[in-house]
């Protein structure tokens, strides 16, 4: 695979998904941080009315993740539309869509962006200099992975 880059605007557009035994713990985390109102935010369709009933914020909204919503966001990732992924992916319950959970996680490493499935991680990336600037972000090169295949 050959990779290039694509540039990070110092503005990011962030998705935040949470899964149901996991919301409560996202909205605490980004009511702590209101510098997320600094960024664009998205976020599956239930994890989005919550946190948007919470920061007084608004969100775009994609379907509710088992109807479609993560496989949106990961689209949204493919097409360079997002830059941060925070998923509090429950470890403790096996979901319908498991396949578009782990789709979603797979897609994020693909295009090397950032994801934080917990607190911590979710911690050290909102303080995270890199939050607040631009930043060149290695990316596989499509155009060349294209003309090497037809
Ligand atoms: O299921 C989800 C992530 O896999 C989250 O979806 P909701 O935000 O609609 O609950």
């Amino acid at each position: 695979m050959k990779y290039t880059h694509a540039e990070v605007p110092t503005k990011k557009r962030i998705a935040l998904v949470a899964h149901d035994n996991k919301k409560q713990e996202l909205i605490e985390w980004a009511c702590a941080h209101p510098l997320l109102k600094n960024h664009t935010l998205f976020a599956t369709g239930s994890t989005g009315t919550l946190l948007e009933r919470a920061l007084d914020y608004p969100i775009e909204k994609f379907l509710s993740g088992p109807l479609g919503g993560d496989q949106q966001i990961g689209a949204n990732i493919a097409t360079g539309g997002i830059d941060v992924l925070i998923f509090f992916w429950d470890p403790f319950e096996p979901m319908p869509h498991d396949p578009d959970v782990k789709a979603l996680l797979r897609i994020a490493s693909v295009w090397n962006v950032p994801v934080a499935c917990n607190v911590t991680t979710a911690n050290y990336l909102i303080s995270s200099p890199l939050i607040n600037e631009s930043y060149s972000r290695e990316i596989p090169d499509y155009q060349n992975y294209m003309s090497g295949r037809v």
